[in-house]
């Protein structure tokens, strides 16, 4: 069967999207399951973060659904909304839509560049909830703000949210941020275990200056990633609960594949956030795909380069230079 995709990537949190809407390709969740293990190992096939399905809604523009890399759906993701909400903007001709995903419709739109030639969406990340059974992590109490975990570090304090996929935050200093506490944490909440049954997205937040953070995030499902937009979006909240930063204002969050900004709205006890940031298109090509044979992949071609990447590195290089600062 030949499929039509596209290679993308948010802060370097990279994805295959695939558009299912005018294709019949018969796709069920075992398949879509199978696609992601098979086309995202990095050693023997394309290599990604994870698969951007896009479907059709009654509700909404389109429908869009994440599968990362270990074959896992997960209920968001920020990086990949940005490429999906650009997508289906430039297909429809429109500057602004609705995207249906796993819990929520949420509003994305083209933005004005965040760096100079770099294409740029604007997406809402939400719903936000402090509720420990909404991740779920398995403690005795409702919420987690700033608090230890007893038995998973001695050193540092937690805050636990899901937006509305799984985090748990952590801001640390430049020595802990080097260290192996994040593997090792990581690594435990996300292999079996009672605490998080589902796994979760673990980040270290280092503070930078008023209005700018980094976030490092090992992703449920994939690993270490060079970002991870729903990551970034908690972790300001966070920043922002915490007095380290400001409701309503920009925050530049720079990650390991480039940076993004987040704003973080606040109504009583409601949070919404924007996600700001880049959606590049790296190329995009036919595959052919045997459901039947080992690794899926038979042959790919048509490949088409959207030379968007040279631009890309640029924003790169800037984030770089900034964070040798600090
Ligand atoms: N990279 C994503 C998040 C992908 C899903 C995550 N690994 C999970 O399982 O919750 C993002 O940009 O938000």
């Amino acid at each position: 069967m030949l499929i039509d995709l596209i290679k993308c990537h948010g802060s370097n949190n990279d994805f295959l999207l695939i558009d299912e809407s005018d294709r019949n390709y018969q796709l069920d969740d075992f398949k879509r399951r199978d696609l992601a293990l098979a086309l995202c190992d990095r050693e023997n096939s394309l290599g990604a973060d994870g698969i951007l399905f896009i479907r059709p809604s009654k509700v909404a523009e389109a429908q869009y659904r994440i599968f990362n890399s270990d074959g896992t759906e997960a209920s968001m993701c920020g990086n990949g909304l940005r490429c999906a909400g650009r997508y289906v903007c430039e297909k429809l001709g429109v500057e602004e839509a609705v995207i249906e995903t796993l819990k929520a419709n949420l509003k994305v739109r083209k933005h004005e560049e965040i760096f100079s030639g770099i294409p740029t969406y604007q997406v809402e990340i939400s719903p936000v909830t402090f509720h420990l059974k909404d991740l779920p992590l398995n403690l005795e109490q409702d919420t987690l703000l700033q608090e230890k975990i007893p038995g998973l570090s001695d050193e540092l304090t937690f805050t636990a949210l899901a937006v509305p996929n799984p985090h748990l935050t952590t801001i640390v200093s430049k020595e802990q941020l080097d260290s192996n506490l994040q593997t090792e944490l990581s690594v435990k909440v996300n292999q079996p275990n009672d605490l998080f049954p589902d796994g979760v997205n673990v980040s270290f937040i280092r503070l930078l200056e008023k209005g700018s953070i980094f976030v490092r995030t090992y992703e449920r499902g994939v690993g270490y990633t060079n970002a991870c937009g729903t990551a970034m979006s908690a972790s300001t909240l966070v920043t922002c609960l915490m007095n380290e930063n400001e409701w309503e204002q920009p925050i530049d969050v720079y990650n390991n594949g480039g940076m993004v900004r987040c704003a973080v709205h606040k109504k009583g006890d409601t949070f919404t956030i924007d996600l700001i940031g880049n959606a590049t298109f790296v190329y995009s090509a036919k595959m052919d795909v045997d459901f039947t044979v080992d690794g899926i992949l038979t042959e790919i071609f048509e490949q088409e380069n959207f030379h968007e990447d040279a631009q890309y590195e640029k924003l790169q290089e800037h984030a770089k230079k900034y964070l040798s600062r600090f």
